[in-house]
């Protein structure tokens, strides 16, 4: 069931329609569905619900307090990479007892914090690292709960941006040093080795780089328990892709249920997921009103007034997103590239699409609640839109719009 669907020929948001939100929130604007961020979030948790389990949302591909706050009363822990992060998950009153800490430069104000607040778990991703951690947890006199991000050299086959878990990336410690990296760590007195962790890539679409990517850890974790190293979870990271297009990733259902069959037989072992697109992606679209048609000499250009700072995806990764107007005009259309107002070539949401439009009409970006606003800027100095959620039949502004004075808030003029 899609939460986003037309009825005659309006798109609606759950049981609103888009161009009545649009009508009193205006454009740009992002708006999210509730019930899409519960279903997806249930179908993981669901598929994994016979094995012992933690859901830690991937707090960077939408870390809005409404939908923060949506997942954490679900019961959702929480993958972070940030203390920023944390503290969002804080306020939208998510537990930090399930927040686990992703991340390649950990400062040791963050590792202070987050002992601090008493997370479940930091993935530790160097030999460094592990001293910092355990330099900053011997001052707090406390001990730090650790895992190790493994890199276990699978290709994930995405985009080369976004790919994780190759040893020429910087994420994790190789498979090579990784018993190594476990012994040191047993031996730092204020680090409590907890489990194993990997994220391999995002946006991925075969079921078989995750599969070989757990069956390594868990050789790994064999090898462990051999010499006495015991691992209470194994954390297979997040990266399940979704459809913007073509694709036909695995539904979520079957990745998740094929993470906890190759763990049959380890009961003991809780399986920690952390999904950040496949639960917030197709749980939001950008709504953005066309400004001016123009007719250039190569092309047809619909210029809208949302552009690559409300979303980069198209401009950075050339990602292809479904353009679709939320009032439907019956005939054919013409095609256009669908262009925002910024001084950049590159500022474009797509390319060669056919759309049948008049100036003022709306346009939903679809898929757009992963790694949509939460990578947009204020360059040219736009104000970041909205974002808004639908709940059924009530909308919430869960982010307001940003005016003007908030572009320069806490920037000061030089004294003569
Ligand atoms: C450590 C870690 N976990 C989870 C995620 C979430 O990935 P995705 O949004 O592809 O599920 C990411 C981002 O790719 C990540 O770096
Ligand atoms: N920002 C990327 C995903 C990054 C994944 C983060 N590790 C995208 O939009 O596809």
């Amino acid at each position: 069931m899609d939460f986003f669907t037309y009825k005659d020929n309006l798109l609606f948001a759950e049981e609103v329609a888009v161009d009545d939100i649009i009508a009193e929130h205006g454009t740009p604007a992002y708006i999210y569905s509730r019930a899409t961020l519960e279903r997806h979030w249930h179908a993981f948790n669901n598929a994994v619900s016979a094995h012992k389990h933690l859901i830690c949302y991937a707090v960077k591909a939408n870390s809005n307090i409404g939908v923060l706050s949506v997942l954490a009363k679900l019961g959702s822990g929480f993958d972070i990479v940030s203390g920023g992060e944390l503290a969002r998950v804080i306020e939208a009153g998510g537990d930090p007892a399930k927040v686990v800490f992703s991340g390649v430069a950990k400062t040791q104000g963050e590792i202070a914090y987050a002992l601090e607040q008493g997370i479940k778990c930091f993935n530790v991703e160097s030999f460094p690292e592990l001293d910092r951690i355990n330099t900053v947890a011997k001052e707090m006199g406390k001990k730090a709960p650790i895992s190790l991000r493994i890199n276990p050299d699978v290709d994930a086959k995405t985009h080369p941006y976004i790919s994780t878990g190759l040893k020429a990336n910087k994420f994790g410690i190789s498979r090579e040093y990784a018993i190594g990296a476990y012994e040191y760590a047993n031996t730092l007195s204020n680090l409590d080795i907890q489990g194993m962790d990997c994220h391999i890539g995002s946006q991925i679409t075969e079921l078989s780089p995750f599969v070989d990517t757990l069956e390594r850890l868990l050789a790994l974790i064999d090898q462990l328990a051999a010499k006495g190293i015991h691992i209470a979870h194994l954390d297979v990271g997040g990266g399940l892709g979704v459809r913007y297009n073509e694709e036909s990733p695995p539904h979520p259902n079957e990745y998740a249920a094929a993470m906890a069959t190759t763990m049959v037989g380890r009961e003991d072992l809780m399986l920690i997921l952390e999904p950040g697109r496949a639960i917030a992606a197709n749980a939001g679209i950008l709504v953005t009103k066309v400004e001016f048609l123009k007719q250039g000499e190569e092309k047809n250009f619909a210029i809208v007034d949302a552009a690559m700072n409300d979303l980069i995806r198209p401009a950075l990764y050339n990602a292809w997103q479904k353009i679709e107007p939320t009032n439907v005009r019956e005939g054919a259309g013409k095609k256009y590239d669908v262009v925002g107002p910024v001084c950049e070539t590159g500022d474009f949401l797509g390319k060669d699409r056919v759309l049948n439009i008049e100036p003022n009409d709306n346009l939903a970006v679809k898929s757009a609640g992963a790694y949509g606003f939460v990578m947009a800027s204020n360059y040219n100095s736009r104000c970041r839109c909205p974002e808004i959620m639908v709940d059924g039949d009530k909308v919430y502004v869960v982010r307001m719009r940003e005016t003007l004075s908030d572009l320069y808030k806490g920037e000061q003029r030089v004294p003569n």
